[in-house]
């Protein structure tokens, strides 16, 4: 039985601290943000996860699933709701939706395929009418910070790309409701540089095919990140969270690799810039919050 994402709530009766992410599809939420949104659980805010698409055209990484393809039954993106919903239990968060309801907008596929033109998909969207969507839940939840992806997204995805932009157009449209401060995922080049010393002997090295880190589609200095989350105490139950979604993250994924080389520690940490509202006090050579919700005024 698929469970209901979480129905409409009032903030009335939400926790004081409200964070709010935008993701494209089932399993970016724990990729790039598993152990921030576990910390925030853990720390007593209400975290609120939007999803945009059911990922309909993933590929499958469980053979006994394969029939369920969009090229065959095309069902994948019933079952990764239901993945998502449990990687949504592993990590604590209960306020889960889709964009518009599951189904509204599907899964575009990678850049330039046919699939681009469904007539769902979300690359095709109306900005405003998938914006006014996420404006409902803004003005619902009110939440403080907002997490979505830069105008890349990230790396080049159609999905990440449009869930950008709705986010961002959403956030002008609710105006004195929408969020104080805005993050974008990021990743430090020093941590890839990190990465690919790690990697460099690794069995399934994802950095094989790279000479330096920034022949990457993604990378940001340094000094332009703005906060890192030490969401490393949740370690575990990011990897639980990635399990949740089988069919995308197979059990021979670097991903785990790098939580098996790396430790915790690199699974734990998650950075990000700053692109709306005033940087809190920090530390380290940039100044990096280790809060979100750093120098904001939060009535309890
Ligand atoms: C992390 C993420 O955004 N995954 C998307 C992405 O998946 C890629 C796609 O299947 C591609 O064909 C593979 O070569 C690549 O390894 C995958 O990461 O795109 C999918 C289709 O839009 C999407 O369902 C998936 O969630
Ligand atoms: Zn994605």
């Amino acid at each position: 039985m698929v469970a209901r994402t979480v129905s409409a709530v009032t903030n009335e009766s939400l926790p004081a601290r409200r964070l709010l992410l935008v993701h494209a599809h089932p399993d970016d939420e724990v990729i790039g943000t598993g152990a921030t949104m576990a910390h925030y659980v853990s720390e007593g805010a209400h975290v609120t996860l939007v999803t945009c698409t059911l990922g309909e055209e993933g590929e499958i990484h469980v053979p006994e699933l394969s029939q369920l393809a969009a090229a065959e039954a095309d069902q994948l993106g019933g079952y990764r709701l239901v993945e998502w919903q449990r990687a949504c239990t592993a990590l604590g968060v209960t306020d889960h939706r889709i964009l518009g309801g599951p189904g509204r907008y599907r899964d575009s596929g990678m850049m330039g395929l046919p699939t681009n033109q469904h007539p769902r998909a979300f690359w095709g969207a109306d900005l405003d009418e998938a914006a006014a969507h996420l404006v409902a839940i803004i003005r619902e939840v009110r939440p403080q910070v907002m997490i979505t992806y830069d105008a890349n997204g990230f790396y080049g995805h159609p999905d990440h790309i449009q869930a950008h932009r709705v986010a961002m157009r959403a956030a002008e449209l609710a105006g004195a409701d929408g969020p104080e401060k805005i993050y974008w995922s990021a990743m430090p080049l020093s941590v890839m540089q990190d990465g690919m010393e790690a990697f460099r002997e690794s069995e399934g090295n994802p950095f094989s095919e790279v000479e330096k880190v920034e022949d990457l589609p993604f990378g940001t200095p340094d000094a332009e990140i703005a906060a890192r989350i030490d969401g490393t105490d949740h370690s575990a139950k990011k990897t639980a969270a990635m399990r949740a979604h089988a069919t995308q993250i197979p059990d021979n994924s670097w991903l785990y690799g790098i939580a098996g080389d790396f430790g915790g520690e690199f699974m734990g940490l998650e950075y990000y810039t700053l692109v709306q509202g005033e940087r809190g006090p920090g530390s380290g050579p940039f100044q990096w919050e280790d809060d979100l919700f750093a120098g904001l005024e939060i009535k309890e």
